[in-house]
């Protein structure tokens, strides 16, 4: 089944598009958005997240057109989704915080409750469980906020630049979640590195200026280095080849 379908997706701000007439399909596994600063991976992500309707076109999460606020609100339940900006409760635990969220998402109290504490735990975590979040580090705060996207396995896991803060080990360590993750759900993440998307992700996109410049896997994308360009690796050199081809009429 297509897990997320979007079709001639056209959104921005102010009335000025920053993604036109998109289309995508993806199925499972870990898809990376790849893209320089300002393709609009966050504007993406947000829309669908369903935090704002499309402003043209279709998005569909789950066979729910997301455009009503009804279907939207039965998507959201499926929807685990850590923004960029990630606000947070700082007097709140991470456990409480973490429960909190899953119960947003329309879980019991009970399963919520159990969901954050494995959700916690499969972000290294546990041993801070009942800390208050001001007291964390950026990266433990960025962790939590994973936690809670990936509390109670949901169908469909968007992560906005997740590894965003993480020190070395945690960003291994968060590799392998989402590989892990991958198996079952279908997991997007919004991300400046290519390490990221050599590491964990099944699927890439390239966004440059709110359209697809390359859809496919990992090793495609390093295929299409072209001799010249630059780059440490392969897939960083694909990367910078795909971003400076021009754009077909
Ligand atoms: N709330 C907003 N109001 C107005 N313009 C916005 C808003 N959010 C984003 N933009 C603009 O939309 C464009 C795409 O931004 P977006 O954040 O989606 O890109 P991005 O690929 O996620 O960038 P980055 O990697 O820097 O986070 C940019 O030109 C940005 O300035």
């Amino acid at each position: 089944m297509t897990r997320i379908k979007v079709r001639g997706l056209c959104q921005g701000y102010s009335g000025k598009h920053v993604i036109s007439d998109l289309k995508l399909d993806i199925d499972r596994g870990v898809v990376a958005m790849l893209g320089p600063n300002g393709a609009g991976k966050s504007t993406l992500l947000r829309t669908l997240a369903t935090v704002v309707p499309p402003s043209a076109g279709v998005v569909e999460i789950l066979g729910h057109d997301v455009s009503t606020a009804r279907s939207a609100r039965a998507a959201r339940a499926e929807i685990g989704y850590l923004p960029q900006d990630f606000g947070f409760l700082p007097s709140f635990t991470v456990h409480e915080f973490v429960q909190y969220c899953a119960w947003l998402r329309g879980m019991s109290g009970k399963n919520a409750s159990e969901a954050a504490s494995l959700a916690i735990t499969a972000v290294g975590l546990s041993d801070v469980a009942g800390l208050r979040l001001r007291k964390l580090s950026g990266g433990m705060l960025r962790r939590c906020g994973i936690a809670q996207a990936v509390a109670g396995f949901p169908e469909v896991v968007l992560l906005d630049e997740p590894t965003a803060g993480l020190d070395p080990v945690q960003r291994v360590e968060f590799r392998a979640l989402l590989r892990r993750l991958g198996q079952s759900a279908v997991v997007v993440i919004s991300t400046h590195l290519v390490e990221d998307v050599a590491a964990a992700c099944n699927q890439v996109h390239v966004l440059k200026s709110g359209h697809i410049r390359f859809s496919g896997s990992p090793e495609a994308l390093a295929a299409a280095a072209a001799p010249s360009a630059a780059g440490d690796t392969p897939l960083e050199r694909g990367y910078v080849t795909v971003l400076e081809e021009p754009v077909a009429a």
